[in-house]
């Protein structure tokens, strides 16, 4: 097979702007619809343990924002769904591949606790494993919205939407807290954005761009490639609200932020594939959301539209490593 595939990341492209057709940026509407819901705004914060609890994921439901809450303590997640359908809110769990998920899969489906939507997250999404619970979630839950990853090919993007995925996450080690690049040699660090498009050429459902964002900027470059939503981590760690320990040097307020495949999450050293960093504190969660929305806002007019959609047709250059130009913001 031959391929000629353009490789570059979110740091290599800009977009160009069009005329502008609106009079006020408070005017472009940000909010996209996956699955069954509309939500304000295309972006998800990352179902890692340091970046979201039950208390953030009640308030994104609650102001309208898509959440996928994390799987790492597997046994509060009925009582999370009864208690979201029970509010009228959107529940959004993620789970696993292992026997015991399988179980607690079909528990849910014995219970009529059907949650809205359920992640399967897995480091290696292209799997027998995924593919299988895939089927099983369909089976014994059809109505429940599935996202499946993470993957970092077309082939899988297809595999996993063949299997009944309603959505696949795309993003094998771009993350701030991965390693699984310099441990395994393998993953779209780097090219995580050109693998967004190779992906999304290939999909006939959603794509979710999972990791390496690392500037709001980044959100409309993933839509322009083919995104319908952006997986983020790193950019709502450290707030208020994140669940990650605070910790003070020098008089300086710090977060942790640790990846789901570290030895902090796993509790030991095996097939370690992610590292703890510590970042400055932020402020609210709230302010970031309004700051992002603000700058898609700002985004679709530079667009030259009115909605999320007008980000998929424009033009765009490639050059390389240009953005920050010895900058910072
Ligand atoms: N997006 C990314 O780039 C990455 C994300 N992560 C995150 O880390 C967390 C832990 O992931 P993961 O270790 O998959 O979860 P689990 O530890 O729950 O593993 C899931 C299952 O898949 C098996 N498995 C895991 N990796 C592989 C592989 N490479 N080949 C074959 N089987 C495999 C595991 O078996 P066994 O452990 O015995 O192999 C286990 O049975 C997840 O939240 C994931 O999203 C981790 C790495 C990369
Ligand atoms: N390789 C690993 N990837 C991980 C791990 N934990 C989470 N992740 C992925 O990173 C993104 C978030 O990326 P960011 O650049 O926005 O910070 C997250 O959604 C996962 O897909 C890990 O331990 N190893």
């Amino acid at each position: 097979m031959s391929m000629t595939l353009d490789i570059f990341d979110y740091e290599d492209i800009q977009l160009i702007p069009n005329r502008c057709v609106i009079q006020s940026r408070s005017e472009a509407d940000t909010s996209v619809i996956l699955g069954k819901h509309s939500f304000k705004l295309p972006v998800v914060p990352a179902n890692m343990q340091t970046i979201i609890d039950e208390k953030i994921a009640e308030m994104l439901a609650r102001e309208g924002y898509f959440y996928i809450m994390h799987r790492f303590e597997p046994e509060k997640r009925i009582a999370f769904v009864e208690r979201m359908q029970k509010e009228g809110l959107i529940s959004s769990i993620s789970v696993g591949v292992k026997a015991e998920e399988r179980k607690f899969v079909k528990q849910l489906a014995e219970k009529a606790l059907v949650p809205d939507y359920v992640t399967i997250d897995i480091a290696h999404g292209h799997a027998d494993s995924v593919i299988d619970m895939i089927q099983l979630i369909k089976r014994v839950m059809p109505s429940t919205f599935v996202i499946a990853g993470n993957v970092g090919t077309p082939e899988a993007v297809r595999d996993l939407e063949r299997a009944g995925a309603d959505a696949t996450k795309v993003g094998i080690g771009p993350g701030k807290v991965c390693i699984t690049k310099v441990k395994t040699g393998f993953g779209t660090g780097g090219w995580q954005l050109a693998a967004v498009k190779w992906c999304a050429k290939a999909a006939s459902k959603p794509i979710i761009a999972d990791g390496g964002i690392r500037t709001h900027g980044d959100i409309a470059k993933s839509i322009r490639m083919g995104a319908t939503m952006v997986m983020i981590g790193s950019l709502f760690a450290a707030h208020e609200e994140s669940p990650g320990e605070t910790i003070e040097i020098d008089g300086k307020l710090f977060k942790e932020y640790f990846g789901s495949a570290s030895e902090y999450q796993k509790g030991e050293h095996k097939n370690v594939e992610g590292k703890k960093i510590l970042l400055p504190h932020k402020g609210s969660l709230k302010s970031t959301l309004k700051e992002m929305q603000e700058d898609l806002q700002s985004a679709i007019s530079y667009a030259g539209g009115r909605d999320i959609e007008s980000l998929r047709k424009v033009d765009y250059v490639v050059v390389k490593n240009s953005i920050w130009n010895g900058d910072s913001i």
